[in-house]
């Protein structure tokens, strides 16, 4: 089994936010937020801290209901779904995600198949235990499949939450800052993965570098409204990271490859 098999969809759906509207407290948190990711694409969602990143991550999981809008998995409202259905088509990958538990890291990864196993009937079905394999291959745990889950550090908890996702076999991919625990080289080939999956992948990141050389488009938050969205290098042109950021930079084409950049000229502006 190889990554191209986990996918057992017949086709990549496309996801749309329209109209979403999130009120937390007094706070409205997106407001009137309409986003598109293109079926087999990878969208980096980027804001600034507090924008509402997180927040729209869980309004596209199906996990929080707006107080206005929907989300569209192909032409299909994620919140229409069963749970299980929904945990079929939508996977996330949490910022924060714990696990507090005894179980192996084998064990945690396999929990990703719980959508798949039938429920009644006392037949087990389908217990997948070749999509877990390859998985952990692939996210590269194999070594630590024993392990007790606590013992692993910060990246090895992260990669092993992917492969628990990557198990469920989703079409769409959600991710909120999925390296953040990671060494620059778990990085690269976290996000090289995420990409070769070929599943509709939406990941919060704040590293621009990395959104510009791993994703094909970009939906820029800004204080829980879209600034702007579209391909990465025609939309953060250098009045958007002003205007966003407060930053002096831009992208540019790489002197070495066939790719921009970001390049930033060390001027910041004060908090106001
Ligand atoms: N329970 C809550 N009650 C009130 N405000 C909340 C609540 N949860 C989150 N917020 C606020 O909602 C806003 C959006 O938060 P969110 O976590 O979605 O932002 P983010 O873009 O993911 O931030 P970061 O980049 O810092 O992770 C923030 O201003 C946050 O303080």
């Amino acid at each position: 089994m190889t990554h191209r098999d986990l996918c057992v969809h017949s086709s990549t759906p496309d996801l749309r936010a329209i109209g979403v509207v999130v009120r937390l407290g007094v706070d409205v948190v997106l407001d009137d937020v309409d986003v598109f990711a293109r079926g087999g694409r990878v969208t980096a969602l980027l804001g600034p801290n507090g924008s509402g990143k997180t927040t729209l991550l869980h309004v596209l999981a199906g996990l929080r209901k707006p107080e206005r809008g929907t989300v569209l998995v192909g032409d299909v409202a994620i919140r229409s779904l069963s749970h299980r259905r929904r945990a079929q088509t939508v996977a996330l990958v949490e910022q924060h995600a714990t696990t507090t538990t005894d179980l192996t890291v084998r064990q945690v990864v396999a929990l990703g198949r719980l959508p798949h196993r039938r429920m009644l009937g006392g037949a087990p079905g389908d217990s997948g235990a070749d999509v877990v394999d390859t998985v952990m291959d692939l996210v590269g745990l194999t070594h630590l499949a024993d392990r007790g889950w606590t013992t692993l550090s910060g990246g090895e908890r992260q990669r092993a939450h992917l492969a628990r996702t990557l198990a469920q076999q989703p079409a769409v991919l959600l991710l909120d800052e999925p390296t953040n625990h990671l060494d620059l080289g778990q990085q690269l080939r976290f996000l090289a993965l995420a990409r070769d999956l070929g599943l509709t992948t939406v990941a919060a990141l704040h590293d621009l570098e990395l959104a510009t050389a791993f994703c094909d488009d970009v939906v820029v938050l800004n204080h829980g409204r879209v600034h702007d969205q579209g391909p990465v290098a025609s939309t953060l042109t250098a009045s958007l990271l002003r205007e966003v950021y407060h930053v002096e930079a831009s992208l540019d084409p790489h002197p070495r490859l066939d790719r921009h950049h970001l390049v930033w000229d060390g001027h910041v502006e004060e908090h106001s």
